[in-house]
C-alpha cells in the first residue's frame, strides 16, 4: 500500500489526473481496453473536470475506455445525488467514450432488480470468474464508508454476491454497490480523500485496529493489485508518518 500526500484538493486532483492518464497509457500498451470504476462524492468532481480538458483530455484514448461505477444512490440519473449524473456532467458528457461502453446502474428498476442487472452486466463483460477492473476509484466518507459500504451494515461483510441493493436507514435511501471481493480483484485501487473531516477516520482506517463495522474502508485490500491512498494534507493531518 502507498499513501501519497498532496498539498491541497487542487494538487490532489492534478496528481490523480496525472496518475490515471499514465496508468491508462501503460495498460493500453498491453491490451486494447481499459476498465475503470468511478466513484461518487465531491472529491472526484475536480478530477473529472481536469480529465475532461487539456492537457489530459487529448492524451486519453477515450474510445478504449469502458466505464462502470463502484456504487450508486437509488435516484434517477438526472437527480443531483446521482453518481452517474455527476460523472456525465463533469466528464463523460465532454469526451468521446461510446455510450455502449458506459455501464450505469439502472435506477429506473426496483432496487433488487437494479443490483441483479448490474451483476448481469459484470458477468457479460468480465465472464463468470469475476470482474478485474484495471482501475477502481474510491472515496471515503467522514464516517469511514467507501462504495456504499456503510458502518454497521451487513454488506460490508458480503463475500458471495458481486452487487447489492439495500435500504440505508440513516440516509432514508436505497444504495446500490459493488461488494469488497469484486473491488479487491482490481489491478489498482485509488482512494482520493480530502479535507479536515477525513483526518480522524483516515487515521483509524490506515493505522487503527481492523474494525470494518466501524470503518468499512478497511475491507478494501486488493489481493494482487496496487492500493494507493492519495490524500491532501488536511486529511493526512493525524497520520503518524
Ligand atoms: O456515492 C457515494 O457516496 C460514494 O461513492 C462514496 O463512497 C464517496 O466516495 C464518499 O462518500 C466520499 O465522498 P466525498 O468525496 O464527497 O467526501
Amino acid at each position: 500500500m502507498q499513501v501519497l500526500i498532496k498539498k491541497n484538493p487542487d494538487a490532489l486532483a492534478k496528481a490523480a489526473a496525472e496518475f490515471i492518464t499514465k496508468q491508462i497509457k501503460e495498460v493500453l500498451k498491453k491490451q486494447d481496453r481499459f476498465t475503470i470504476a468511478l466513484s461518487g462524492g465531491s472529491t472526484p468532481k475536480a478530477l473529472h473536470e481536469l480529465l475532461a480538458k487539456s492537457p489530459f483530455a487529448e492524451q486519453i484514448p477515450w474510445l478504449q475506455l469502458h466505464v462502470f461505477w463502484g456504487d450508486e444512490r437509488y435516484v434517477p440519473i438526472d437527480d443531483e445525488q446521482s453518481n452517474a449524473g455527476m460523472a456525465y456532467d463533469t466528464l463523460l458528457g465532454h469526451v468521446f467514450t461510446p455510450e455502449e461502453q458506459i455501464h450505469v446502474w439502472r435506477t429506473e428498476l426496483e432496487p433488487e432488480a437494479a443490483a441483479a442487472d448490474y451483476d448481469r452486466i459484470l458477468h457479460d463483460y468480465f465472464g463468470d470468474t469475476g470482474p478485474t477492473f484495471d482501475l477502481v476509484l474510491l472515496g471515503m466518507g467522514d464516517d469511514g464508508h467507501t462504495l456504499s459500504l456503510f458502518p454497521g451494515t451487513e454488506v460490508v461483510h458480503e463475500q458471495t454476491s458481486w452487487t447489492k441493493a439495500y435500504y440505508l436507514k440513516q440516509q432514508t435511501m436505497y444504495r446500490l454497490t459493488l461488494t469488497a471481493p469484486v473491488v479487491n480483484r482490481a489491478s489498482c485501487v485509488l482512494f482520493l480523500v480530502a479535507g479536515p473531516k477525513k483526518a480522524a477516520p483516515l487515521k483509524e482506517v490506515l493505522e487503527g485496529e481492523f474494525r470494518p463495522d466501524t470503518y468499512p474502508s478497511q475491507v478494501i485490500k486488493p489481493a494482487d493489485g496496487q492500493l494507493i491512498w492519495m490524500v491532501d494534507e488536511k486529511a493526512a493531518a493525524s497520520l503518524s508518518q
